[in-house]
C-alpha cells in the first residue's frame, strides 16, 4: 500500500470533473503505451459520473484504444437491470453507451456487477458472480485483475464504494466482493469490492466535492482508521490521490495540501 496520498485541489466541482477526465484519459494512454491493455474501475456518485461525461465530451478520448480497456465497478446498487439508480446505468448514459454505439468500445469489455433481476435474489449471489468474473481476468495468484486505476467517490460519512463506517464488510480479508445490507445511503442493498481488492489497484483516486465532505476529507487524511472512516483505507499500491474541489478541501491543514489552496 502506498504511504501518503497526494492531494490536488481544483477550483470547483466542474473543474474537478474536467481534470479527473483529463487525468483518466492520460493514465489509460500511458498504461496502454506500456502494456496495451488497461483495467479501469469506475465509481458511482456525482463527481465520478460527471467525470465520465467530461471524458465523453473530450476530443482527447480518441487517444484511448477503447477496444483494450476493461471496465469494472467498485460498487453497485442492487437494483434491476437498467434502473436509473444503478451506477452502471449512469455510467452507460454518461459515456459507455456512446463509445459502444461508435464502435470504439466492445460491449463485452463492460463488466457490470450482476443486477438484481439476473443475479437471483440476494446481493451475495451477485457478489459471487462478480468475483468469479474478476477472477477470470486476474493475474496468476491474484483474485482480481491488475487494476491500473480505481476511482472512488466518498460520502460525507467517509464511505467509499459501498463500504460504510462500522459495517462488517470492512473486516473482510479474503473475498474480493461482498453483498452489503442496510446501507445508510439508499438503496439498502448493494454489492462492493472489499478493501483488499481496492488496495490491490496500482492507483486509487478518491474524487470528492462539496462542503459536506470537508470534515471527513480531513479525517481520512489524518490518521483515522478505515473501520471508522473507510476513505482512510483508499490507498493504491503505487499511488493514492485525493482529487478535491476547494469546498471539500476547506478543512485541510495547509501541510496536507500545501500548494493548491487559495
Ligand atoms: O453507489 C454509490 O452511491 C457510490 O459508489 C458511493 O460510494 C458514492 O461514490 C459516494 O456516495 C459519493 O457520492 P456523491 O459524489 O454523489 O456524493
Amino acid at each position: 500500500m502506498s504511504a501518503t496520498p497526494v492531494v490536488i485541489v481544483h477550483r470547483d466541482a466542474e473543474v474537478l470533473a474536467q481534470a479527473v477526465a483529463a487525468r483518466l484519459i492520460t493514465r489509460v494512454v500511458d498504461v496502454q503505451a506500456l502494456r496495451g491493455a488497461a483495467h479501469v474501475v469506475l465509481t458511482g456518485g456525482t463527481v465520478g459520473t460527471k467525470a465520465l461525461a467530461a471524458v465523453a465530451a473530450s476530443p482527447a478520448r480518441a487517444a484511448v484504444d477503447w477496444s483494450r480497456v476493461q471496465l469494472w465497478w467498485g460498487d453497485e446498487r442492487f437494483l434491476p437491470t437498467g434502473d436509473p439508480e444503478r451506477n452502471e446505468t449512469q455510467a452507460r448514459e454518461a459515456l459507455l453507451d456512446g463509445l459502444v454505439a461508435e464502435g470504439l468500445l466492445p460491449a463485452e469489455n463492460i463488466h457490470a456487477v450482476p443486477a438484481a433481476d439476473t443475479a437471483g435474489f440476494t446481493p451475495e449471489e451477485s457478489a459471487e458472480q462478480y468475483a468469479a468474473t474478476l477472477a477470470d481476468f486476474a493475474r496468476e495468484g491474484a483474485d482480481v485483475p491488475a487494476f491500473d486505476v480505481l476511482l472512488l467517490g466518498m460520502g460525507p460519512d467517509g464511505h467509499i464504494a459501498s463500504l460504510f463506517p462500522g459495517h462488517p464488510a470492512l473486516y473482510e480479508e479474503k473475498r474480493s466482493v461482498v453483498g452489503v445490507h442496510n446501507s445508510p445511503k439508499p438503496p439498502p442493498l448493494r454489492v462492493s469490492l472489499t478493501l483488499p481488492a481496492i488496495q490491490s489497484a496500482a492507483e486509487v483516486w478518491v474524487v470528492a466535492a462539496g462542503t459536506e465532505k470537508a470534515k471527513v476529507t480531513h479525517l481520512a487524511l489524518s490518521g483515522a482508521g478505515p473501520v471508522q472512516i473507510p476513505a482512510a483505507g483508499a490507498r493504491g499500491r503505487g499511488r493514492s490521490l485525493f482529487l478535491l474541489d476547494r469546498a471539500s478541501a476547506s478543512e485541510l491543514p495547509s501541510e496536507l495540501a500545501p500548494y493548491s489552496l487559495s
